[in-house]
């Protein structure tokens, strides 16, 4: 048991796992029912413990009154910086955390994200649903589980994210408030294909940088999305991240260049907002999953072909750590 009297351990298996980034280091609309100790995996220890909570169809505070005859639905929480923000982006153990909710079974993955914009028409409190992404992290984080002598995979990722899962997100866009002055409207952007660029950090960019990345196409930028996005296409989980915007980067000539403060201001409601959006998607998914969770989205079964490696090839190790992924393929 932790200090809350929770049970440390939990034997059934996850539905939706989710990810929070900074300023959301807890979402007070899950209930746990379980707070599992930071988990260990073959790719280290996840960076905050996992917090499991259920959902009945039909219950909408979180707390197991609805139909009983429904089957349940459980979510898993971790926070990607630690419940303490202990981990800078660099350091996050991606491989961890994102292995341990394929290991709990989850069938998609959720992430939120603190991000600057590179649009004028992206203000701070707005939340957006990138479909692309541009690299700009320096090739110092883990972020394969199929890079190693023995065991060689390449995964499609040409489409980084799960289409389906953001157009399932879009559809409570009417949930977003300004809460200091709901004269002014927040928009979820979900209109044009939007780029995340991913920087390394822990530095914000220069304004020439800032202003480099607008000229690739970029639309919002953080330090987060990678590899988070490809390991969970290595473990075959639709994986949508929503975007909240905080700061205008460094780019707008006329402006102070960001600054943790700026970026701070504006958390407390960007979390507002992404409980509001938790809400509504877990109540929506606990009555009937959607059918890119029920199906994999297309990616069930991909990773058996994007493997190079002959199973006759590979080691016993190599085979365990495979099977903490995906127990029923080798
Ligand atoms: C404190 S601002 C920079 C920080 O915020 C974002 O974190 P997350 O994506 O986890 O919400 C960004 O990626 C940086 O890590
Ligand atoms: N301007 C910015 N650059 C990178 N990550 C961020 N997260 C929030 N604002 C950001």
């Amino acid at each position: 048991m932790t200090g809350t009297m929770l049970p440390e351990q939990f034997d059934g298996t996850v539905d939706l796992g989710i990810i929070g980034g900074t300023g959301l280091y807890k979402l007070d609309c899950l209930k746990p029912i379980a707070v599992l100790p930071p988990m260990v995996t073959p790719w280290g220890t996840t960076s905050s413990p996992v917090t499991i909570s259920r959902f009945q169809p039909g219950d909408g505070d979180g707390e197991g009154n609805g139909n009983g005859n429904a089957a349940l639905f459980y979510v898993a929480f971790i926070s990607r910086h630690g419940s303490h923000h202990e981990y800078p982006p660099t350091r996050v153990p991606f491989r961890a955390n994102v292995a341990a909710l394929k290991h709990l079974q989850c069938k998609a993955l959720l992430s939120f994200s603190a991000v600057g914009s590179l649009r004028e028409e992206i203000q701070p409190r707005d939340f957006v649903l990138p479909q692309q992404i541009i690299d700009r992290t320096k090739g110092i984080r883990e972020s394969s589980y199929f890079n190693d002598v023995g065991l060689v995979g390449h995964v499609g990722f040409g489409n980084p994210f799960s289409r389906a899962f953001a157009e399932y997100v879009h559809q409570f866009k009417d949930v977003l408030h300004n809460y200091d002055d709901e004269s002014k409207v927040r928009t979820l952007h979900f209109d044009a294909e939007r780029t995340v660029i991913c920087m390394e950090g822990p530095q914000f960019s220069t304004r020439a940088e800032s202003k480099m990345y607008r000229m690739l196409g970029g639309d919002v930028i953080n330090m987060s999305v990678l590899p988070e996005a490809k390991l969970a296409r290595e473990c075959e989980l639709p994986y949508q991240m929503i975007c909240m915007s905080t700061d205008y980067d460094a780019w707008m000539d006329h402006e102070e260049p960001v600054t943790v403060e700026q970026v701070m201001g504006h958390l407390s409601n960007n979390a507002r907002n992404a409980n509001a959006l938790a809400t509504r998607i877990i109540n929506k998914m606990a009555v009937e999953l959607p059918e890119f969770m029920a199906t994999g989205d297309g990616l069930k079964g991909s990773i058996k072909m994007s493997i190079s490696t002959k199973p006759e090839a590979m080691s016993k190790e190599t085979l365990q750590k495979l099977r903490f992924l995906f127990p029923d393929y080798w």
